[in-house]
């Protein structure tokens, strides 16, 4: 528990958080790179009770658990009032249009839009870093480990970078304007499911191999150099062993690249695939290319055509 925390709580005020979709491991930075997506998003809406715990509504279809401590907001919400000295009360509604197991940053966005509203409603006493340990909490009961990819963005907005999360090392990246398409193939692959099939060991060849490319990516980004970014998209360690998950995954990539996409990848743990490009007319043909690929297959898929969210988590006051 934190002493010195100044904590003002609103209890006549109602919010809405909007929790803003995410792209983990931008291919070759597994666990490590992340970007926010201006759609789609979950919203959250929340308010104090002066009666103590946690109470969770779902106004989704998808009958996630309500139970605090399996749920991922209620999980982050549960480390977070840890760390207060005052008991409160949390009364939290959630509504996805994320679906979780989409790869899109699902259980990030509900960890990450519970702290956030939170802590507005304390009368912001956490830092942003707080709020990542805290919402850190919901990926581990999600995936069973503690990672900080999808958190980071959803918060912060924008490209991030996590050097270290023991210590907590997070570094904001700027990124030139990129236009992002993601198609979903509604089939579940759970984070949990997708981490455990991965080896453990590396090749040394591989390693270098993957240094050179997220080295190249987060300078590619610095440097508003599209082609350096594209080039750097690649990954020799994750996706050949996830991809195999994925229907259509080598056609939608191989196709993208030839109609002019940058490059890109999985989107976190999959099913979601992310390509991005520098013209909007090319994200335009890319979703047409995703399309087709899954109407063939035979698989339902969702389409997105976005860019990076540069806000993170925003909060505005209903009531
Ligand atoms: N509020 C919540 N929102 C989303 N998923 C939740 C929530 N509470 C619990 N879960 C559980 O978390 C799991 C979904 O998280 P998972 O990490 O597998 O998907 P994702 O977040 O879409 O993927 P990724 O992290 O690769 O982007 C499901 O098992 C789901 O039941
Ligand atoms: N870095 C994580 C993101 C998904 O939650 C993974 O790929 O397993």
């Amino acid at each position: 528990m934190q002493t010195n925390l100044n904590i003002q709580p609103l209890f006549d005020t109602e919010i809405e958080v909007l929790c803003p979709a995410t792209v983990a491991n931008l291919v070759c930075g597994f666990d490590i790179l992340g970007m926010a997506l201006q759609d789609p998003s979950d919203r959250i809406r929340m308010r104090l009770s002066k009666e103590p715990g946690i109470r969770i509504q779902h106004t989704d279809e998808y009958k996630l658990p309500t139970e605090p401590a399996q749920n991922v907001a209620g999980a982050a919400l549960l480390d977070l009032l840890q760390a207060i000295p005052e008991p409160v009360g949390i009364e939290i509604s959630i509504t996805k249009e994320i679906k979780p197991g989409s790869g899109l940053g699902s259980s990030a966005a509900s960890a990450a839009g519970a702290v956030v509203g939170a802590n507005y409603l304390l009368g912001k006493p956490f830092s942003d870093e707080d709020l990542v340990r805290f919402a850190m909490a919901g990926e581990k009961v999600a995936s069973g480990v503690k990672h900080a990819d999808n958190i980071t963005p959803c918060i912060l907005g924008g490209v991030t970078l996590i050097r270290s999360i023991f210590p907590l090392d997070i570094i904001g990246l700027s990124a030139p304007p990129l236009q992002v398409t993601v198609v979903h193939p509604q089939i579940e692959v759970r984070t949990s499911d997708a981490r455990q099939i991965l080896r453990k060991e590396v090749l040394l060849k591989d390693a270098i191999r993957q240094w050179g490319n997220i080295a190249g990516l987060v300078a590619g980004f610095l440097k508003e150099d599209y082609e350096l970014i594209g080039r750097s998209l690649e990954d020799v360690i994750i996706e050949p062993v996830r991809s195999i998950l994925i229907p259509g995954f080598d056609e939608v990539k191989q196709r993208s690249k030839a109609a002019g996409a940058l490059g890109g990848g999985i989107s976190g743990s999959g099913p979601s695939i992310f390509m991005l490009s520098k013209e909007a007319a090319t994200a335009n043909s890319i979703a047409e290319i995703m399309k087709q690929v899954y109407t063939q297959l035979g698989i339902e898929s969702k389409v997105y055509v976005t860019s990076i969210n540069s806000k993170g988590c925003e909060v505005r006051i209903t009531g």
